[in-house]
């Protein structure tokens, strides 16, 4: 017998009835398997691990008003959700371009798809960055609709091995596509107080950003590692122990919400990249092209809206959207996910 097979093979841990690892606990990140689970997570107004449940799906559904036929965009495919619902509206007619940033969750969303039978006939999957929309037009032609849902999915958000939340420990990473570019840990290592406040003032609104970048950059001076989601937590807690006892946790919690959120925006160039995208969409655009964008949060919210009134302006856009669309509040009771979402849309000429 060799080596290998004279090995002791452990058996696998039972892991009781509430196991720890994020991959173990839920039932629901394998959804087709568990239906019965995640309908009641959902019921219970959760969204299921694993699982993105998408938002304003009826508001954008009327707004792109898609005929088979077609040819369309959704600019940030996810978990698929919105892709799926265009794609119903083609009715095997047209085609349609999806893209993500994602490495990790593209792949999985691309194979679901497939098995719901939509395949390269009729949807075209790219793993690239959406400000790359030229080059996506320079294969499909002008495009008919284009939909794009900013942010972060519930995959990412709830896989802490990807740390875009300080609830779960993990590495302090936040990258989108994280086999490119720098994680947020690598990026406050060399980051200066001047930016690291502007960040979090400029990304996040921080009304502590001045306290959080001092403690932050101090700690990096003393030599500490801010190389987890705890430790970037634990300081934005000490830095806020001075806050009265009766709002200290809710502040703390809100506060380490936008650290992390501005810090996601950095490490992903996020406004940079939406506002590429953003110039481009006209000469992606057919004539009567229709895009809806959904942000969730208010910088987001004003470039697009700034970028929608110039275009109209010149006369470029036919039409835009006077006021952001909010989700309905039934929609908002049953994902407290789409409280912060904001829809706009507009036409081209
Ligand atoms: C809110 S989720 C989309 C969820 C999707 N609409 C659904 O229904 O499942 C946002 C997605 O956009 C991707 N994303 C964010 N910025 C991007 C960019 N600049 N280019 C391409 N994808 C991006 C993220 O990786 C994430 O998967």
């Amino acid at each position: 017998m060799g080596n290998q097979e004279q090995k002791h093979k452990r058996r696998t841990r039972y892991n009781g009835t509430h196991p720890k690892a994020f991959k173990d606990k839920y039932k629901e990140l394998n959804p087709e398997l568990y239906a019965d689970t995640v309908e009641k997570v959902i019921q219970k107004g959760n969204t299921p691990a694993g699982m993105h449940r998408s938002i304003c799906v009826k508001e954008i559904l009327e707004f792109l008003q898609i005929t088979p036929g077609q040819t369309g965009l959704d600019a940030t495919l996810g978990y698929g959700g919105h892709t799926l619902e265009l794609l119903k509206c083609l009715n095997s007619k047209g085609h349609l371009y999806a893209t993500d940033v994602d490495s990790i969750e593209l792949p999985r969303t691309r194979e679901r798809l497939e098995r719901l039978g939509y395949g390269p006939e009729i949807l075209t999957v790219k793993h690239t960055n959406f400000s790359n929309i030229d080059q996506i037009t320079s294969e499909s032609g002008p495009l008919n609709f284009i939909l794009a849902d900013l942010g972060v999915s519930s995959m990412q958000i709830d896989n802490p091995e990807r740390g875009f939340s300080y609830k779960t420990e993990g590495p302090l990473d936040l990258r989108l596509n994280p086999s490119k570019g720098m994680s947020a840990a690598e990026r406050l290592k060399n980051i200066s107080l001047e930016e690291l406040h502007g960040m979090l003032s400029e990304n996040a609104d921080e009304p502590h950003c001045a306290d959080i970048a001092r403690a932050i950059i101090s700690a990096i001076k003393k030599g500490t590692d801010i190389a987890t989601t705890s430790q970037l937590q634990q300081i934005i807690k000490d830095t806020l122990r001075f806050l009265p006892e009766k709002d200290r946790d809710n502040e703390i919690k809100k506060s380490c919400q936008r650290c992390f959120q501005a810090l996601r925006i950095d490490v992903n160039n996020e406004f940079e990249m939406l506002y590429e995208f953003l110039e481009k969409l006209p000469a992606a655009l057919a004539e009567g092209g229709r895009v809806a964008i959904l942000t969730f949060h208010s910088g987001e919210d004003r470039l697009v809206k700034k970028s929608f009134q110039r275009f109209y302006r010149e006369g470029i856009y036919s039409e835009i959207a006077s006021e952001a669309i909010r989700p309905s509040a039934a929609e908002c009771s049953s994902n407290s996910r789409a409280r912060s979402a904001k829809l706009r849309w507009a036409v081209k000429s």
